[in-house]
């Protein structure tokens, strides 16, 4: 893995990183051992408990959307077992994992992991006036609950806004990028984007982005190739930028309206 210096944001014009969270800045172990399981096993009571009520409803029309094709409970809970198996990453299912997590949060039973060198990287660019974005597969509430709920405290005033699947779309596909950027109003060259995925940095890469790969040290997958690699977001933040500010727009989901 490289940890060369050759990485670098943007020196002019609009500058906003996007990151990803499991394997990026969060520990891929902890979204797949505790939070995946958590929400597994929760999958058929929530539905239960739920019966008949709008979010219930909400997650059976996503279903039937997303597949094209009618479901009642029974059916959708079983694809929806099917897709939690098998990681696939569909929107109706990462919607009721984000509405089970947040209870385990609420309970405490939760909290979303993030490594230490995030926070700081996060203020480095804030003071620098860089806009800072999560995009993840998980919902854009289970984005929030994770960052709200770090040993580092509540980090949700340190990002501008979040993508999910349903606001930007899949993470492999070049146009989600090419989504993103128009939401932002922002050129292309102007974004970077961190994520520990190949096929993701790709299609980012693909779209005119710049990009960097993440490999965790606790994260033994093959390392991540045709990408500039970092082991953790601090070389990413090792040079002193020019600090000019720019002010989120478009339609994404915005945090700290007033923050730029
Ligand atoms: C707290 S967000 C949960 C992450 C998740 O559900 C997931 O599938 C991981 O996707 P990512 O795009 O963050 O790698
Ligand atoms: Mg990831």
């Amino acid at each position: 893995m490289s940890h060369s210096r050759r990485v670098r944001l943007p020196e002019n014009g609009p500058r906003a990183v996007v990151l990803d969270i499991e394997g990026t800045t969060g520990s891929l172990s902890h979204v797949r051992d505790v939070l995946f399981p958590y929400a597994r096993e929760r999958l058929a009571p929530w539905l239960t408990a739920h019966r008949g009520t709008a979010p219930w409803q909400q997650i059976l029309d996503a279903v039937t959307t997303h597949t094209g094709a009618a479901h009642d409970e029974a059916s959708a809970l079983a694809l929806l077992e099917q897709w939690a198996d098998a990681d696939v990453k569909a929107a109706p299912l990462k919607t009721l994992q984000g509405l089970i997590w947040a209870g385990g949060y609420a309970a405490g039973e939760l909290y979303g992991h993030v490594y230490p060198d995030v926070p700081p990287a996060l203020e480095h660019w804030k003071a620098q006036g860089t806009s800072r974005f999560i995009y993840s597969s998980g919902s854009i509430a289970a984005q929030r609950d994770w960052f709200g709920h770090t040993a580092h405290g509540d980090l949700r005033p340190l990002l501008d806004g979040y993508f999910d699947l349903t606001t930007a779309g899949p993470k492999a596909d070049a146009d989600s990028y090419r989504a993103i950027a128009a939401d932002l109003g922002r050129a292309p060259a102007g974004l970077l984007f961190v994520s520990d995925v190949g096929a993701e940095l790709d299609a980012a890469a693909e779209a005119g982005w710049r990009t960097v790969a993440v490999r965790r040290p606790d994260d033994e997958r093959p390392a991540v190739t045709g990408h500039e690699a970092v082991a953790s977001l601090t070389p990413l933040v090792s040079r002193p930028g020019p600090g000019r500010s720019t002010a989120p727009v478009g339609t994404h989901t915005q945090e700290n309206p007033s923050d730029e």
